[in-house]
């Protein structure tokens, strides 16, 4: 079996790569990348000179050069974790976005239905739903109707659109999968856990936006390389499903936790000026891919401790993302 994995230098898609190459020794396994500031190979040291490890830097963007990887490669599968993925960023600089996760997108969709594939997995979000209301039981379901609210979740939908349509169309076979908030090793200093974590360790402040009662579903990206490892040998062709981890946490409840396992006497908390657009929550209902057979294995706290004590023994990781301001 041989598979492409976009976006293999990022967060979520180094971790796939990483599992992929642990869990199926016979599988060839190309990791293409454009390195981006998002990127970075150093998670994959320990495996780089494996035979069945194949990297590629490129850009998804770049029609002619991903055609004739297709061409030379003739790939069983296709994962696509490839994209811009920082809401606060696509608020800043949307363009970038509308390229890299519609177009890229398309890109690959096409050289994957002219040239021929047996499965194109398109890694997406649950932010495609847009939010819910912070004091109701609702959860997103993969019949929710999409209503993005950020540029970057607009991209992300305008993509599972276009994914959903090569499958109606051209009957590619496809899977949509829509993920909550991930945690774990390797995650960019941008985001909420990596952070925090790294603003305590430095005992500086830190932002937490609005009121700090946003809520979000966090996602082991442990468990999440398991569902999708699952979508891939198991999906149903033309099927959306969301993985979730079941674990709904305030903004300020993650922080304020953070702090807690760190250095409980430190007092850093800060509020600032919300996020323009921001939902109020997400909570994702599951129970499509558990009948696949999946469940998330982490317990939250297991899982936050774990992911406290690998940032703190793997500082140099924050080094080259976080400036002596503690800002990314
Ligand atoms: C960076 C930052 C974030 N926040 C808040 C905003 C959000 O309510 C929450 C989590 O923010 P972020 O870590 O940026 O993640 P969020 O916007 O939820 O989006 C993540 O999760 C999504 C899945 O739900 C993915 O599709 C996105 O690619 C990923 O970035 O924390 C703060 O209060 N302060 C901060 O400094």
């Amino acid at each position: 079996m041989k598979i492409l994995i976009t976006g293999g230098a990022g967060f979520i898609g180094g971790n796939f790569v990483s599992y992929m190459i642990d869990k199926y020794p016979t599988y060839e396994i190309y990791n293409l990348d454009a390195l981006t500031y998002a990127g970075d190979l150093a998670k994959h040291e320990a495996i780089r000179n494996y035979k069945n490890y194949h990297f590629i830097k490129e850009n998804i963007v770049n029609r002619a050069a991903i055609y004739s990887l297709f061409q030379q490669e003739r790939f069983d599968c296709v994962v696509h974790f490839a994209a811009e993925s920082h809401v606060d960023r696509s608020i800043e600089d949307p363009e970038v976005f509308t390229r890299t996760n519609v177009l890229g997108t398309q890109v690959l969709l096409d050289a994957a239905n002219d040239i021929g594939i047996k499965k194109f997995i398109h890694i997406s979000t649950d932010e495609v739903y847009g939010d819910l209301e912070l004091d109701s039981n609702t959860l997103f379901t993969e019949t929710t109707p999409i209503q993005p609210s950020s540029p970057y979740s607009a991209s992300k939908a305008s993509s599972d659109l276009l994914v959903h349509s090569y499958y109606r169309t051209y009957h590619l076979p496809v899977n949509i999968t829509r993920c909550s908030n991930n945690y774990g090793p390797y995650q960019h200093a941008e985001k909420l856990i990596p952070l925090t974590i790294s603003k305590v360790l430095n005992k500086q402040k830190i932002p937490v936006y609005g009121d700090g009662k946003n809520v979000r579903d966090w996602l082991h990206v442990y468990d999440h390389c398991a569902a999708v490892d699952l979508v891939l040998h198991e999906g149903v062709n033309g099927e959306v499903y969301n993985i979730g981890g079941n674990n709904e946490k305030s903004n300020i409840d993650i922080v304020s936790s953070i702090i807690e396992m760190l250095d409980g006497s430190l007092d850093l908390i800060e509020y600032v000026t919300d996020r323009l657009g921001h939902d109020r929550r997400y909570a994702i209902d599951s129970s499509k891919i558990s009948k696949l057979g999946w469940k998330p294995m982490y317990k939250f706290n297991t899982g936050l401790e774990k992911t406290i004590d690998w940032y703190v023994r793997n500082q140099n990781f924050f080094k080259e993302k976080v400036n002596e301001n503690g800002n990314v």
